[in-house]
């Protein structure tokens, strides 16, 4: 028997308790760009390893030259020279100072560096112009972390700072999410693809190229993509060939209760368990939800904005369980930019854009329109009922 329609809230939990749960990973940490750390890291090492110089200049001791000014400039002996990437013995002794170049090790007994636009020095001595407080110029062993130290917690996406950081560190694995796979499925008779011109009755499937590359922006691995029309046999055969690598199928379309809504007897025949079909919200009234053989396969309904509202709001929502800071859709109550009409008693998901000072809706917002999503960077909720929202009234927005 068909389940009844369930809330909005209530498809999110059973979406988040279908989903396998994540596996992990360990890698080279190069070729963890855009996932997810499943472990925290620390430091392997030192950062900087050893004290270093800010600038090129001289080593000193600051105490050698505290009195020195541009009338009274101090004279001290120069032992050597120290560059980028050598290792010093040198032991600075009272009234010497060693060259020095940015980046290169300080040696012991030396409490600062002078850069040598203040200087005038030859192979043997150098002159001082200016005095210098301990520290200057001087970077600690250990300034930006120390080994030992945290750097990341689980849940960071790995970006190129963190890359760099862990680099420094001396991390060469890290421990990641493993990217989700998912397989996409279109179908109706009416798609096309772009190849080719349109025909009577057809139009492009924009909903594949959509689901693809959101997929891909949540850091997901698309391994299929197909469109199977109308065909129960094909959008069977299609599902099938998903299950052997696919963490998750979604399909768009064939979910209402037309004569070419075929998805509902595809997973009957296939002896899916239907969670749900239909939630109480517009659009995507008649999204369904089943798991065939262990595989969750989200059924989302064909018009583009039902696709992309349920799939950010089911999808989307899972992912900001895995702690991933950047998918968090912040629910946020942000002011209307101007007085919306909301038609209809159900909840109702309608895209606008935001800013700091609130958040504006186009008015006419059908669910087959894909020009208005050009830009828009928010869905907002509104709950049952129908009414006007003014001006400044605060609703709720999630971010995307
Ligand atoms: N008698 C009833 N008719 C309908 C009902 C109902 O309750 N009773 N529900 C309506 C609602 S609400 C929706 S939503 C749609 C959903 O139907 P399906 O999920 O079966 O979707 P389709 O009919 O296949 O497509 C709907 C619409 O979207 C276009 N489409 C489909 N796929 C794509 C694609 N890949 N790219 C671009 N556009 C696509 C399709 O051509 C249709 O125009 O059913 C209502 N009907
Ligand atoms: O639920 Mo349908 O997606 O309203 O248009």
């Amino acid at each position: 028997m068909r389940p009844s329609r369930v809330t909005l809230e209530q498809a999110q939990e059973l979406f988040k308790t279908c989903m396998p749960v994540r596996k992990k990973e360990e890698k080279r940490s190069a070729d963890c760009l855009g996932q997810i750390l499943a472990k925290p890291v620390y430091a392997a090492v030192t950062q900087p390893p050893f004290p270093r110089s800010a600038m090129d200049g001289f080593a000193l001791r600051s105490r050698d030259i505290c009195r020195a000014d541009i009338q009274h400039p101090v004279t001290l002996e120069v032992t050597g020279c120290v560059c980028a990437g050598q290792e010093t013995e040198f032991m600075l002794k009272p009234h010497q100072a060693v060259r020095i170049m940015t980046g290169a090790m300080i040696p012991e007994g030396a409490d600062c560096v002078v850069k040598q636009e203040d200087a005038e020095w030859d192979e043997r001595a150098v002159r001082i112009y200016h005095n210098a407080k301990p520290g200057e110029n001087y970077c600690p062993a250990g300034e930006d972390f120390s080994a030992g130290d945290l750097l990341a917690e689980a849940g960071t996406p790995v970006d190129s700072y963190l890359l760099a950081a862990v680099t420094a560190a001396g991390v060469r694995n890290l421990t990641v999410y493993k990217r989700l796979k998912a397989a996409v499925i279109t179908t109706g008779d009416e798609l096309q693809n772009t190849e080719t011109p349109l025909q009577p009755g057809k139009i492009y499937d924009a909903n594949g190229i959509w689901l693809c590359t959101r997929l891909r922006e949540m850091d997901c691995e698309v391994v299929r993509y197909q469109t199977a029309g109308d065909d129960q046999s094909k959008i069977a055969d299609e599902i099938r060939e998903a299950w052997k690598e696919a963490d998750l199928i979604l399909t768009t379309g064939g979910v209402s209760v037309g004569e070419k809504d075929l998805l509902p007897g595809v997973i009957e025949n296939l002896t899916g368990n239907v969670l749900f079909h239909g939630i109480q919200v517009k659009p995507g009234m008649p999204t369904m939800l089943s798991v065939v053989k262990e595989t969750p396969v989200l059924s989302l309904s064909g018009n583009p904005f039902a696709v992309e509202a349920l799939f950010e709001v089911l999808a989307g929502g899972y992912l900001t369980d895995m702690e991933a800071s950047r998918y968090l859709q912040k629910n946020q109550m942000k002011a209307l930019k101007q007085t919306f009409v909301k038609t209809g008693e159900m909840k109702r998901i309608v895209k606008g854009r935001c800013d700091e000072s609130g958040v504006y809706l186009p008015q006419i917002q059908k669910n087959g329109q894909l020009k208005n999503g050009i830009g828009s960077n928010c869905l907002v909720i509104f709950p049952e009922g129908e009414r006007t929202y003014t001006e400044g009234e605060a609703v709720r927005v999630i971010r995307i």
